[in-house]
């Protein structure tokens, strides 16, 4: 499954020409400032704008093709998409509005695979109600049901949990890791929450002013410290895969491997799975020249510089590979030997005299590392 998208659109005072390609299944996280044109491609992906050039195209299905006069109709489309202000029909009960597209689709899902969509939202007590009678979050999995009832050949999501208050968004995301874990279609999630990047997604599509600025893994492109400044939101870090080793339900802790390396992480209190993905703000890591003792920090990680990054302003950004052997470096870039990002004040760099190449210690507080279970 793969997603191709080349399309400009002029909109008299805004300009939109973006370029990008998703090679697999998973999330994609389409991720921008406000008004960068995020909610205008997934428009036109869905067939309700039209590009001025370029095209659009799922698998071998192209959906937009200006040069051969293709623009297929949103009902061909085969696209399921979930809005902020997911657009029930207020009249009808949630089963009708669940079944809506589903009716009319001659691509209908199996039964079984129906069943278990259902089973996944939770949402057979509500079947009967009006959207009126329904909570933010509850109005959010009937919309999500609706489009994945519909047999997507790809599932836009634009920012979905956006309208919800942190209590509802975790009801949800453990909904959106179950597609993304599941089901094998290609879902672009637009959003503005890096915490969410992190959480759920796969690969990153960077969009500024109408223009793609960068894609790629959401491994490379977190911990890219170059995109820092991009409307002051994208806060860089490191998101790491590790593995639970133990955990400690007592002391509340959780112990994981990664690069070879020991974690220490607040308890993970889902053990469905042994996987877990991290990620670590560049700007809650600390570096030492030895390993400091009698400290409350739980995790200090023998790490090489491999690049001090030295832009206007008062901070620097220092990218570390895991471990300190002479090779170190080289295997960071050969052999996907794990990399963190620690962003310190320049003065603190002077006064570490820090310099690539050299062996330090990443410094990190459990409670700043944010740790999701992953299936993979
Ligand atoms: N129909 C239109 N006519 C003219 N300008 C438009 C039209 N639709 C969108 N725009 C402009 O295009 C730009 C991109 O808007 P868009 O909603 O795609 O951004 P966004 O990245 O989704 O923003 P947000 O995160 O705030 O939702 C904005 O400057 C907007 O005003």
């Amino acid at each position: 499954m793969s997603i191709g998208v080349n399309v400009e659109r002029n909109l008299k005072t805004f300009q939109l020409s973006a370029e990008f390609n998703i090679p697999e299944p998973g999330i994609t996280a389409l991720f921008g400032p406000s008004g960068s044109g995020k909610t205008t491609l997934v428009n036109m992906i869905a067939g309700l704008v039209r590009p001025d050039r370029g095209h659009i195209q799922i698998n071998d299905h192209v959906l937009f093709e200006h040069s051969r006069g293709i623009n297929l109709p949103v009902r061909k489309r085969r696209v399921g998409c979930v809005f902020q202000d997911n657009r029930l029909f207020p009249h009808k009960s949630v089963r009708d509005n669940l079944f809506y597209g589903a009716r009319r689709n001659p691509h209908k899902l199996p039964q079984d695979e129906q069943q278990a969509i259902l089973e996944m939202l939770d949402i057979w007590d509500l079947m009967d109600r009006r959207p009126n009678l329904l909570s933010g979050g509850e109005k959010q999995r009937v919309a999500l049901g609706r489009a994945l009832l519909s047999n997507p050949d790809v599932l836009l999501l634009d920012e979905p949990l956006s309208a919800l208050d942190h209590a509802r968004k975790q009801e949800i995301l453990p909904y959106l890791e179950w597609l993304r874990d599941h089901r094998k279609i290609p879902i672009l999630y637009v959003t503005h929450a890096i915490d969410e990047v992190a959480r759920l997604a796969d690969h990153m599509v960077i969009i500024d002013q109408g223009k793609t600025l960068a894609t790629g893994s959401v491994f490379d492109m977190l911990g890219r410290t170059d995109l820092a400044p991009l409307a002051g939101r994208f806060d860089a870090g490191t998101v790491l895969a590790a593995r639970i080793v133990s955990r400690d339900p007592k002391a509340e802790v959780s112990f994981l491997e990664c690069g070879g390396q020991r974690l220490v992480v607040p308890y993970l209190g889902r053990p469905k799975s042994n996987r877990v993905r991290l990620h670590i703000r560049a700007r809650d890591v600390m570096i030492a020249r030895t390993p400091p003792h009698d400290i409350s920090a739980n995790n200090i990680i023998p790490v090489t510089v491999t690049k001090i990054s030295d832009e206007p302003g008062d901070t620097i950004d220092v990218t570390m590979c895991f471990g300190q052997d002479a090779d170190a470096t080289l295997l960071a870039e050969t052999s996907g030997r794990p990399k963190i990002h620690a962003r310190i004040t320049k003065w603190s760099g002077s006064r570490l005299k820090l310099q690539p190449h050299q062996k330090v210690f990443a410094v990190i507080k459990s409670v700043t590392v944010n740790g999701q279970l992953r299936d993979r």
